[in-house]
C-alpha cells in the first residue's frame, strides 16, 4: 500500500479530498445483458476516517458507521480526537435526537473493509428529519475534519447543497441500486447466517424461520427492494445485473393509506393494528362470491378475491374496526408485490427471489405473505429468500464504494 497523503479528486463526483492512496484495484467488467456496477469514486484510494456510508430514502435516512477495532492508529492528534468523539456518541447512545434510532441488533462485529477490522453500526432516521440532522451532526462537530461522505439514495442529490451549506461537507454521490446489491453480496458473504426463509406458511402456528445458505457465487436471482417505492432487479453476477420492473404501490403507500384510514401515526403503529386485525371483514373473498372455491382455475375459497371489496356496503363499514383497515392495507399492498415479483421472476426464468427493504421491518405478516404466494402459485418452485440487515444494504454498499474487495 502506498500512503501518500495529498489532494485528489473523486473521479464521479469531482470532490476535491486529503486521501490516503492505496494500490490501485482492477475492476473486471463482466458485462453480459445487465448493467455493471460502475468503479468506485475512489479509483483505490481510502479517504480517511470516520468512515460512514448514507442512503437518503424517499422516507429514511439510513447511516452505517465503521468503528476500527484493530490496532493500527489513526494519523494525527486531531484525527484520533475526532474519532474517539464520534465513536463514543454514535456507540453508547441508541437513539438520537427525538428521531434517530441506532438498531444494535444488526451490529456487525470482526468486519474487513480496506484491511481494516472492526464494527459496522447501523442508524436510521426519518428522512423529512433531514434538518435537525444537519444540525446535530454540526453541534456534535461529526462534520469538523471530514470534508467528504458517501452517500447514495435519491435525498444524496436532492439534499447535496444543504450538506455543502450546512456542514460543508461534499457529498459522494454512489447510485442507489449499484450501492444496494454492492452491500447486499458484500453482507451476504461476510454473515453466514444473514438469509433465511420462512417454511410451511400455509398454517400460520407452524410457520417459522430457517436459516438460508445462499451460494451467492450461484446466480441468478432477483431483488425486490421494497422501500418507499419499489424496485425489482435481476442479478447475473457480481457485476451484472438489470432493473427489470418497479411499482409506487410499496411501503410508503402503506404507510399512507393506513395513516389516511386509521390515523396511526407511526410504521410499527400501523403494523400493531394490522397485527390485531381481520382482512375478511374488508375485504371480499372468493368464497363470498362463489360460496366456496372457483376449482376449475385453482382459486381457493379463502384467497381474497377483490381488495377492500366489501367496502362498498354501509352495513360492512359500519363493522370494520382500525385493526381490520390495517390488516387489509398491509395484505392489498403485499399481495401486489409477491404478484410482480412472480412474474418477474417467471419472465426472467429465475426461482429465487431475495425480498428486503424497511417495509419488512419489524413485519413477519408481511413476509409470511410473500413466503405464502412465492411457494403456492409457483407449486413450490420459486423461493422468496429475506435477509437480517433488510434496510442497510445501500448504506453498506455505499460505504464500501472505496473498498473493491466486495467483488471477491
Ligand atoms: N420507523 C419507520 N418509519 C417510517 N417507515 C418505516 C419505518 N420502519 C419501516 N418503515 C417502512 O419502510 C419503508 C421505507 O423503506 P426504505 O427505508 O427501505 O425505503 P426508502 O429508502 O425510504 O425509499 P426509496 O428507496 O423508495 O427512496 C416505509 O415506507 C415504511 O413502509
Ligand atoms: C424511485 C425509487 C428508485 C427511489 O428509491 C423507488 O422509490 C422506486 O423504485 N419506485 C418505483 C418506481 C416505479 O418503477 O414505478
Amino acid at each position: 500500500m502506498v500512503l501518500t497523503m495529498g489532494p485528489y479528486t473523486c473521479k464521479e463526483c469531482s470532490a476535491l479530498q486529503i486521501m490516503e492512496q492505496s494500490h490501485t484495484t482492477v475492476i473486471s467488467n463482466s458485462l453480459t445483458n445487465g448493467i455493471s456496477i460502475r468503479k468506485s469514486h475512489f479509483n483505490g484510494i481510502i479517504p480517511p476516517m470516520p468512515w460512514f456510508g448514507m442512503d437518503i430514502g424517499g422516507t429514511l435516512s439510513k447511516l452505517v458507521f465503521f468503528e476500527p477495532k484493530d490496532a493500527i492508529s489513526e494519523k494525527t492528534e486531531d484525527e484520533t480526537q475526532l474519532m474517539s468523539n464520534v465513536t463514543k456518541y454514535l456507540t453508547k447512545n441508541s437513539a438520537y435526537g427525538k428521531s434517530g434510532h441506532r438498531d444494535a441488533h444488526q451490529q456487525m462485529d470482526n468486519v474487513k473493509i480496506c484491511n481494516r477490522i472492526g464494527t459496522l453500526h447501523f442508524i436510521r432516521f426519518p428522512t423529512s428529519e433531514m434538518n435537525n440532522f444537519l444540525e446535530l451532526a454540526k453541534r456534535k462537530g461529526m462534520a469538523a475534519s471530514v470534508s467528504t461522505v458517501c452517500a447514495t439514495g435519491g435525498g444524496a442529490f436532492k439534499f447535496e447543497e444543504n450538506f455543502k451549506n450546512e456542514l460543508n461537507l461534499k457529498l459522494c454521490k454512489c447510485d442507489e441500486l449499484d450501492s444496494l446489491i454492492r452491500g447486499l453480496l458484500f453482507t451476504v458473504a461476510s454473515n453466514n447466517n444473514e438469509c433465511y426463509f420462512w417454511s410451511q406458511c400455509t398454517e400460520d402456528e407452524q410457520c417459522s424461520t430457517q436459516e438460508y445458505t445462499f451460494q451467492y457465487n450461484k446466480y441468478p436471482f432477483i431483488v425486490v427492494n421494497i422501500g418507499s417505492g419499489v424496485s425489482v432487479l435481476a442479478v447475473y453476477g457480481p457485476n451484472n445485473y438489470k432493473r427489470i420492473s418497479g411499482t409506487s404501490i410499496g411501503g410508503g403507500t402503506f404507510l399512507g393509506l393506513c395513516s389516511l384510514l386509521t390515523g396511526c401515526n407511526t410504521f410499527e403503529e400501523a403494523i400493531e393494528l394490522a397485527a390485531n386485525g381481520d382482512n375478511t371483514k374488508v375485504d371480499k373473498l372468493v368464497r363470498d362470491i362463489y360460496g366456496g372455491s372457483y376449482s376449475r382455475f385453482g382459486l381457493p375459497g379463502e384467497l381474497v378475491a377483490s381488495s377492500f371489496g366489501h367496502m362498498n356496503s354501509k352495513e360492512k363499514r359500519a363493522q370494520v374496526s382500525r385493526e381490520d383497515l390495517a390488516r387489509a392495507t398491509l395484505v392489498t399492498i403485499t399481495n401486489n408485490i409477491a404478484s410482480i415479483a412472480r412474474m418477474c421472476a417467471l419472465n426472467e426464468r429465475i426461482d429465487r427471489v431475495c425480498f428486503v427493504g424497511n417495509f419488512l421491518r419489524v413485519n413477519p405478516i408481511s413476509m409470511k405473505l410473500l413466503s405464502h404466494a412465492m411457494d403456492y402459485w409457483s407449486n413450490g418452485s420459486q423461493k422468496a429468500i429475506f435477509l437480517n440487515h433488510e434496510g442497510y444494504f445501500g448504506a453498506i454498499g455505499c460505504l464500501l464504494s472505496f473498498d473493491e474487495r466486495y467483488k471477491d
